[in-house]
């Protein structure tokens, strides 16, 4: 049996730029990335992707301007976990990014994400964000440096069937 766990992953936008932020511990430590985390038991998934953009790089963003914007499933070889992240993209929020213990946040030229120093996945799928198409991807990975096989495909809706 697959155990399914929730995460969020939220980017921060303007005309010219996204905010990544530097992972300094745990899970993808030292990559670039959105900021997110594991959606508590019992706690709605706007409001996990509030409050871990707040803990991650105190930054605020009300939940009615996170766009669900895509859904990403990881599975790793022998491993009986599936990473069920839901990924949001807000173009409104207040605050100044600061470095916190888990993050080093930054701004990014759209022609400057440093995807060298993302995870692999993320070439595959920022091309959708960029372009704010809607997207599933689907990606087993054998440790976390090889991709073995991989979907992905462009949404009409975030909807649930
Ligand atoms: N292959 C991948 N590509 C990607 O772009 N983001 C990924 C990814 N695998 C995981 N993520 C994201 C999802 C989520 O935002 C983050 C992982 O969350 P964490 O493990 O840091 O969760 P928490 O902050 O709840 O952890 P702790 O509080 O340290 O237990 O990385």
């Amino acid at each position: 049996m697959i155990l399914n766990k929730v995460y969020t992953l939220v980017f921060l936008r303007n005309e010219q730029q996204i905010l990544l932020g530097l992972k300094k511990r745990g899970f993808g430590v030292n990559k670039w990335n959105g900021f997110g985390g594991k959606v508590e038991p019992k706690e709605e998934i706007l409001d996990a992707a509030v409050r871990e953009l707040k803990e991650e790089c105190c930054m605020s963003v009300r939940k009615h301007n996170l766009k669900n914007i895509g859904n990403l499933q990881f599975t790793f070889e022998g491993e009986a976990l599936m990473m069920d992240v839901r990924v949001f993209s807000a173009t409104s929020f207040v605050g100044d990014p600061e470095e916190t213990e888990e993050m080093l946040p930054k701004w990014f030229d759209y022609d400057k994400i440093p995807f060298e120093d993302m995870w692999l996945d993320d070439k595959l799928w920022f091309p959708y964000l960029l372009k704010d198409k809607l997207f599933y991807g689907r990606f087993h990975y054998q440790g976390y440096d090889k991709i073995l096989n991989y979907t992905i495909q462009e949404l009409n809706s975030m909807e649930r069937k």
